[in-house]
């Protein structure tokens, strides 16, 4: 013993000790969880130690000290967070959010987070601290500055999606090992191999109708049927088969339940990324991860046996061509193709229920969709033809009108502000470190970029002659109008202008009359429209989700007049606000009644 102190001696040393040790972290800032832990562990047990101890000293006094220890710890953390030295104190923000990141925790795991951040953006403004070290900025401009190809990483939120025991997948990787990863999934995902996977979706897509046929009549949960449909056919692309949820009617052996369970974790604990990897390692908790990749383990090993009977996306993923100079190795491939499941299933589930939805919340929308599809596919046409899909307008608008108010990613991830350099993004400063959300959910509501922001209007997507064709609206991160009839004026003429002329139609699918919106500006910038996120990390997958939608929808709409159940009721606008964001929407029961098309329709549809 050192030093002979009193007791408010002692009470001063850990009120000096607590805040010395938040500016150890702050200088140091420690990521390993266990280094982190010494430190506060080390501090107190060093000063309990060379302090003499006085008369009183009993057992008591040291868990007191320890206790003020603690306290004046949390309270120096919690004043820096809101003092003005803190480098984000001018952005705007709950004060909760900026003292901690529990809340953000919390909006996560109740899947609220995307209406909590669009409620924060309407009280404070386009830029709002959404927690201590991040913000959230609702501009077009910030969109290539975030996500562009000289925009900021991934950081280190993603690392919860990575498996601590497995190298790391797609989402997670950055930089070089992105860009390496990336060009097998672009080879997997180009326009070239999507027409190898026609027949892996048409297969699924039958077997839905087929089993949808036999339920005619009754209430069916579309949204679990169409959750069926991508797992089952995620599953054939990926390992060559596995799921037959198709075929069971059901999810028999719990593999979308680990699967939605896992992303609601992945998204709570993603919010304390120093934490991440130390709470993957809690049995409960890991249980889902573990038992999600000893099954990509298990059919992946079967598929790698097998040998590719077809070009399906391991194929491509496992470079079965041989593009590489070297081969990937086994275990990314696992990696990637849990990922791929991950990424591919929900989401797109998550797409079909949606636009599904609001086709029924707007009778009048549905009429024209099944106009036009009647139209494209007449009575001996394959709906399946995907040579047709462009000539699916009307549809399409309502697809991206769905993504636009219902993006199955609703919030997504931050990126990062390096560790060694500041940012300014839309004129305002970042500091090193700042995590940055560009949020879908926030942004493509807002009336600066949409008119009426909060109304399902098709039409919006639709009237703007431009020279790009549809698939430059899907190959592009930011949406282009679609074209209806023939072009009459450039695209760059059109956008930001107050009055669109509206092109006559001139090809037999546009029976509808366009609406008064098409005059209106009311895609004041295509930017805002991300839905599949943007840049070199956008959505692998784009193209391939709408094959799978503008496949099946169609099939659907020709064979059955779909309805809600429950056509009245306030759940019919409500359910859209439930549907829940865990980074991923998660499903909720979507109840329709499905009846066959009568004869007599079916007889009058064009021969
Ligand atoms: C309508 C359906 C879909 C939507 C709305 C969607 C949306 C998105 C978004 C917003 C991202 C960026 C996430 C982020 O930055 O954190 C993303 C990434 C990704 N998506 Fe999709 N997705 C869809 C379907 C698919 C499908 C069918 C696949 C096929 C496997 C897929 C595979 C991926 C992959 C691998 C990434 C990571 C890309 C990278 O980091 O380079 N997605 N998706």
């Amino acid at each position: 013993m050192l030093f002979n102190l009193s007791n408010a001696e002692i009470y001063g040393l850990a009120g000096f000790l607590g805040p010395a040790t938040h500016c150890t972290f702050r200088v140091y800032e420690p990521g390993d969880p266990v280094v982190a832990l010494k430190i506060l562990i080390l501090a107190p047990t060093v000063a309990l130690v060379l302090v003499r101890h006085p008369a009183s000293w009993t057992f008591i006094l040291p868990l007191r000290f320890l206790f003020t220890y603690g306290l004046c710890t949390i309270l120096s953390v919690l004043a820096y967070r809101l003092s003005p030295f803190h480098p984000l104190t001018s952005y705007p923000g709950p004060i909760l959010f900026k003292l901690s990141k529990i809340p953000g925790m919390w909006y996560s795991w109740t899947g609220k987070q995307h209406h909590v951040l669009k409620a924060m953006h309407d009280q404070y403004g386009t830029v709002v601290r959404t927690g201590p070290n991040e913000v959230s900025i609702i501009e077009e401009e910030a969109v290539p500055l975030v996500f562009g190809a000289s925009g900021l990483q991934k950081g280190q939120y993603y690392l919860a999606r990575k498996d601590p025991n497995a190298p790391g997948n797609l989402i997670v990787l950055t930089g070089e090992s992105h860009a390496n990863r990336r060009r097998l999934w672009n080879r997997g995902m180009g326009s070239e191999a999507m027409k190898d996977y026609d027949l892996i979706i048409h297969r699924r897509a039958e077997q839905l109708v087929d089993k949808l046929e036999g339920l005619t009549g009754r209430v069916v949960d579309l949204a679990a049927w169409f959750g069926y449909y991508a797992f089952d056919f995620m599953g054939d692309m990926c390992f060559g088969g596995g799921y037959e949820m198709l075929h069971d009617a059901a999810d028999t052996s719990d593999h979308w339940g680990v699967l939605e369970r896992f992303i609601t974790t992945a998204g709570v604990i993603s919010h304390v990324p120093w934490a991440s990897q130390t709470i993957q390692k809690i049995p409960f908790l890991k249980k889902d991860l573990v038992k999600m990749r000893s099954y990509a383990v298990q059919v992946a090993s079967k598929r790698y046996a097998d040998g590719s009977r077809t070009k399906d996306l391991w194929y491509h993923l496992s470079d079965e061509a041989g593009h590489e100079k070297a081969k990937p190795a086994f275990r990314d491939v696992i990696a990637d193709g849990a990922l791929a499941i991950v990424a591919g299933t929900d989401t797109t589930a998550s797409a079909l229920t949606t636009l599904m939805y609001f086709l029924c919340r707007y009778p009048e929308c549905y009429r024209k969709v099944q106009e036009e599809v009647d139209m494209v596919f007449p009575r001996s046409a394959d709906t399946m033809d995907a040579t047709k899909h462009s000539e699916l307008v009307y549809l399409q608008a309502c697809l991206q009108e769905s993504l636009r108010l219902c993006p199955p990613v609703p919030t997504g991830g931050p990126r990062q502000v390096p560790s060694d350099e500041g940012r300014i993004i839309c004129g305002r400063y970042f500091p090193p470190g700042t995590q940055i959300y560009v949020p879908a959910y926030p942004l493509q509501r807002d009336p600066r970029y949409f008119d009426q922001p909060n109304d399902f209007i098709p039409e919006r997507w639709i009237g703007y002659p431009t020279s790009s064709s549809l698939a430059i609206s899907w190959n592009h991160s930011a949406a282009a109008p679609l074209t209806l009839g023939t072009p009459t004026a450039s695209p760059t003429s059109l956008i930001g202008t107050t009055s669109i002329p509206v092109p006559r139609p001139s090809s037999p699918y546009t029976a509808y009359t366009p609406s008064p919106f098409t005059n209106a500006r009311i895609i004041k910038d295509p930017l805002a429209y991300i839905p599949f996120s943007y840049g070199p990390a956008n959505c692998v997958g784009k193209m391939l989700a709408k094959r799978e939608i503008l496949m099946v929808i169609p099939t659907l709409m020709r064979r059955f007049e779909l309805e809600f159940a429950d056509k009245d009721g306030a759940w019919r606008d409500q359910w859209v606000n439930d549907l829940p964001d865990h980074f991923i929407t998660t499903k909720i029961p979507l109840l329709m009644r499905l009846v066959l098309r009568d004869g007599k329709r079916e007889a009058s549809l064009p021969p």
